[in-house]
């Protein structure tokens, strides 16, 4: 059963707060931001949600709209930090600048298009642009990487659609090999 209205605006509920210390990163993908034009309230935003649900925000860095440097970054991230949750927020969408998701198609070696499919399907409820949100989710390594949207509001909004299935996700990604669901259910 699908509960997505009552899930969009539900507080971080101690159910899926992490017990492990998970290492989790947070680019943010603005032009302005990178010009200390705007002040990166969405990264911002994005840390406190990530901490209250029990990751430890290790980094979290601004970049320009540039292709090259959201995939060095990325890169980074996942092969040198070895980050388990790379977040990134801003230039999902369709203006000639928005390369964030091409540029994390290039870095991932698996694509989760369910998390980006449930982010753009509940995010309809809200408002019709969502559906010009390219936003990708994938594996790099032992790396979960999504994209969200740029503003605090479509970036949260977003966030809350998929994150009880965060934690299970990064299990599986480790090499948990314990069963998804108890025998018989
Ligand atoms: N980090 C941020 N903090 C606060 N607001 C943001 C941030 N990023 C984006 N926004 C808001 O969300 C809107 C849509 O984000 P988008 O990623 O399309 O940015 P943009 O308009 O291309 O500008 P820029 O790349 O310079 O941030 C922005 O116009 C801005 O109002
Ligand atoms: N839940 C939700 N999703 C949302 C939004 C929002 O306000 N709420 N904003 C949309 C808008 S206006 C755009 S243009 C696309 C892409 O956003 P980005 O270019 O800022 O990444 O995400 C969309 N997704």
């Amino acid at each position: 059963m699908w509960h997505g209205e009552r899930q969009k605006y539900a507080p971080p509920s101690p159910e899926i707060r992490i017990t492990s210390m998970i290492k989790a990163a947070i680019i943010t993908v603005s032009d302005r931001c990178s010009r200390g034009q705007r002040e990166d309230l969405t990264g911002e935003a994005l840390r406190v949600l990530l901490e209250e649900d029990g990751f430890h925000v290790a980094e979290k860095v601004i970049v320009p709209d540039e292709r090259d440097e959201i995939v060095r970054k990325l890169i980074e991230f996942s092969d040198v930090k070895g980050y388990e949750l790379i977040v990134t927020n801003g230039g999902t969408g369709v203006s000639p600048r928005d390369v964030t998701p091409d540029a994390t198609r290039e870095v991932i070696e698996r694509e989760v298009p369910g998390m980006a499919e449930a982010m753009r399907m509940e995010s309809f409820r809200i408002t019709p642009h969502a559906l010009i949100s390219r936003a990708v989710v994938g594996i790099r390594k032992q790396s979960l990487i999504v994209n969200l949207p740029g503003s605090p509001k479509g970036a949260k909004e977003n966030y809350q659609v998929i994150r009880k299935a965060i934690p299970h996700a990064l299990e599986k990604i480790r090499g948990s090999t314990e069963e998804c669901a108890p025998p018989g259910s």
